[in-house]
């Protein structure tokens, strides 16, 4: 049976390209498309980077109980699993890898237990997320501070995770997800 490999961290620490390390590395792994209420940045494809729902839709599928789970991320912006997105990769034979906030991440490796690995990523500082997100430019500088607001809260549920990883030097933190996921899927 396919294994869950779920990974969580503020806004802006890198799990997006963390996760997209451990893609294209040999571990059948496979992206758990998330549905999110927020717009497309550039570049992002629906069906590939998200499935892009309105406030609505979301909701009215919230109200159907077709969530795994979901969070309010950020006001008025959702973001959740759906179960029929787990459900069809986990049939294909494939380890899921979630990119989910700190409350869903938990929330999954709840729902799961041990077929889970929960993994946070944490920031080296609060300034260094900033820079971050600053220079990554995809959110609104009111944006990137409601993101920062709430990266000091997200960091104290660390402790809750089954791994955390620092991600100072990437090539550093992504040697040690990689072994840390290879170890775990290889059990
Ligand atoms: N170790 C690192 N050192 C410096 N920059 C990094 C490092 N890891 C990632 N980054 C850069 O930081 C920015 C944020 O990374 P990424 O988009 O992966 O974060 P995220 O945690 O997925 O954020 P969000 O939750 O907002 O989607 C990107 O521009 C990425 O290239
Ligand atoms: N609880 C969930 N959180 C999710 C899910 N998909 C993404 N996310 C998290 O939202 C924020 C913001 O993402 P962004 O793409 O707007 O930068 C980030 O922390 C994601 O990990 C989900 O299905 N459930």
């Amino acid at each position: 049976m396919g294994k869950l490999i779920i990974v969580s961290a503020p806004s802006g620490t890198g799990k997006s390209t963390l996760v997209r390390y451990l893609l294209s590395k040999d571990l059948n792994l496979e992206f758990s498309i998330s549905a999110t209420s927020r717009p497309p940045r550039d570049g992002e494809q629906n069906g590939v980077d998200y499935y892009f729902l309105t406030p609505e839709e979301f909701k009215r599928r919230i109200a159907n109980g077709e969530f795994l789970e979901y969070e309010e991320v950020y006001e008025n912006t959702f973001y959740g699993t759906l179960k029929s997105e787990v459900d069809r990769l986990l049939a294909k034979d494939k380890n899921v890898i979630f990119d989910v906030d700190v409350k869903g991440g938990l929330n999954i490796k709840k729902i799961y237990g041990d077929q889970a690995l929960s993994v946070f990523v944490m920031p080296p500082s609060i300034e260094e997320l900033r820079n971050r997100l600053e220079k990554r430019g995809t959110e609104t500088p009111e944006a990137i501070e409601k993101r920062l607001a709430k990266a000091k809260y997200e960091m104290s549920f660390a402790p809750q995770f089954d791994v955390v990883i620092l991600n100072d030097d990437f090539d550093r933190a992504k040697e040690e997800a990689y072994e840390v996921v290879k170890k775990f899927l290889e059990k």
